[in-house]
């Protein structure tokens, strides 16, 4: 089954130079992909169109035969509740304990009032410990997040996604900050997803061989367009070369 197709996509911010362009592609429910591409690339504006944290300029994205683009205010936050989102930099509130951080992944079903007073169920509760631990790291719930490694913190990141109950999970640079070994944890972590809960991961990752190892399929993107769109075990060199190098930009068909 189709998640998500984006047809034609083109985004611009100051209306002169695109930094997305005539971007197409699907992605079927439960598929692990990566975006990859060199700085600057527009993998990050990708995500945030797939989500409309930022307006597109031309084109559909359709999120189960839904056209984003259309959406109204309250139907957009209707829909962003099947869509997760991870940062580089958690974009957790440090003050905060962990457990409360995770339940703020809750607030799309809330009234503005139920949010303000940080009213949860205790179905909620016990979901959002459930998902500690899953994600080992149970024992810091009551600990301020500014307290837990960066490589903890991203796993609050995951938890607080995963409790919003989302068909596809959008992922900025998730293990841009951390060590390899923090790293590998967290990939993991985001493989299990897909392959336990069946919910699809769009990841953005600037290194190739963690894309390589853990992805179904890899996207490249080079100046706002598609040059790769395949397998990953067709990720060659002399593709990667293509992909982040600055020789002639034709899409590759795979
Ligand atoms: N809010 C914004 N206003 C204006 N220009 C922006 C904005 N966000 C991004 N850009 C520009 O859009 C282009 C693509 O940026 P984007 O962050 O999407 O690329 P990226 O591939 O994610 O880069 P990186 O890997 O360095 O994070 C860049 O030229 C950037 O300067």
């Amino acid at each position: 089954m189709t998640l998500l197709a984006l047809e034609g996509l083109a985004k611009t911010y100051d209306s002169e130079t695109n930094v997305l362009e005539d971007i197409n592609f699907q992605v079927e429910a439960g598929e692990f992909v990566s975006i990859i591409g060199p700085s600057g690339a527009g993998k990050s504006t990708l995500l945030r169109c797939i989500n409309r944290m930022v307006d597109i300029n031309e084109g559909i994205v359709h999120f189960e035969n839904t056209n984003i683009g259309l959406l109204k205010k309250k139907e957009l936050r209707k829909l962003r509740t099947n869509i997760g989102m991870i940062f580089q930099h958690y974009n957790l509130v440090p003050r905060l304990p962990v457990i409360e951080n995770v339940l703020h992944g809750r607030f799309g079903y809330k009234t503005m009032m139920q949010g303000l007073l940080s009213q949860f169920t205790e179905k909620e509760k016990r979901q959002a410990f459930f998902l500690l631990e899953k994600l080992g790291i149970a024992e810091h719930a009551y600990k301020r997040c500014d307290q837990l490694s960066g490589g903890q913190q991203q796993r609050v990141g995951i938890a607080r996604a995963l409790i919003q109950d989302p068909k596809l999970v959008l992922c900025d640079e998730p293990i841009a900050s951390l060590d390899p070994n923090a790293s590998q944890v967290i990939m993991d972590h985001l493989k299990s997803i897909t392959s336990e809960l069946n919910i699809t991961c769009l990841v953005n990752l600037h290194q190739v061989e963690v894309a390589q190892k853990y992805s179904d399929r890899i996207i490249g993107l080079n100046e706002g367009k598609i040059i790769f769109d395949g397998p990953n075990h067709l990720v060659t060199k002399d593709r990667i070369n293509h992909i982040y190098g600055t020789e002639s930009k034709k899409l590759i068909t795979v």
